[in-house]
């Protein structure tokens, strides 16, 4: 059986909802957690946005993997950012741990980022692969995108869970393959808008030529929102 660790592991409010300013008086970078079922495509996505921002932004990665460092060696291999702007945490058997019960791993490295190569503007922090309920701490994150796949079938929106409801962002990609698995993107859409209401769904195909715009869009209003905030 899989034990959920929310009644054994409450989330620790020491590191209280990340105040927007850092210990020197710079704004701290905006964090955004992509989380997701296993293999949707939020290595994919990582890398589709740092492609697209890198040349107007400052960011970082933060990757989460089980046992091994295989996201941010692919991001590494992609070479899609300096290697300098790319750390990985190894979270042990459960990855939403690290993300929102027990976050410290996460926030060391992102604050080490900060310290290392900031100033930044942007860190995506990239969760392992989970389930449906897998969401991100407030205290690690800013906004949270959840990515799943048509590949996984087109009843996901309409079973809902934490992800597909309360996320800031769900994107549904590897929309090139709805017409091999027999999934209709239309009848997603409706089913997403029945859990989200007026939250944003966003359909990514990412082999395809800016393919992440969407989300890159995404992106780059809640940053603007982010730097014109107070400070
Ligand atoms: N056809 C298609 N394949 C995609 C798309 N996006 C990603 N993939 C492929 O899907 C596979 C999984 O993508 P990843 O980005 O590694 O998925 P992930 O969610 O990071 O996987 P884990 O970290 O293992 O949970 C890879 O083979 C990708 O090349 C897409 O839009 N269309």
């Amino acid at each position: 059986m899989h034990l959920d660790h929310h009644e054994t592991f409450p989330e620790r409010h020491t590191y209280s909802a990340a105040a927007p300013v850092r210990a020197d008086g710079r704004r701290r970078a905006l964090r955004i957690g992509l989380g997701g079922p296993v293999g949707t495509g939020k290595t994919a996505t990582v890398a589709a946005l740092c492609r697209a921002l890198r040349d107007e932004l400052s960011l970082a990665v933060v990757t989460n993997d089980i046992y091994t460092r295989e996201d941010a060696e692919f991001l590494l291999r992609e070479a899609v950012l300096p290697a300098e702007r790319i750390s990985a945490v190894e979270t042990g058997a459960c990855p939403h741990t690290a993300i929102r019960d027990d976050i410290s791993a996460n926030l060391e490295a992102v604050e080490d980022l900060e310290d290392t190569v900031g100033p930044l503007d942007l860190i995506l922090v990239e969760s392992g692969g989970d389930n449906l309920t897998a969401t991100f701490s407030k205290g690690l994150v800013d906004f949270q995108i959840f990515v799943i796949d048509v590949a996984g079938g087109d009843d996901i929106p309409r079973k809902g869970g934490p992800g597909v409801t309360t996320a800031d962002l769900l994107v549904i990609n590897k929309t090139d393959l709805a017409p091999y698995v027999g999934v209709d993107l239309a009848g997603m859409a409706r089913d997403a808008k029945a859990q989200r209401g007026e939250l944003p769904v966003a359909f990514t195909a990412l082999k395809t030529e800016n393919g992440v715009r969407p989300v890159s869009d995404w992106v780059r209003a809640r940053l603007a929102d982010w730097t014109a905030g107070p400070a």
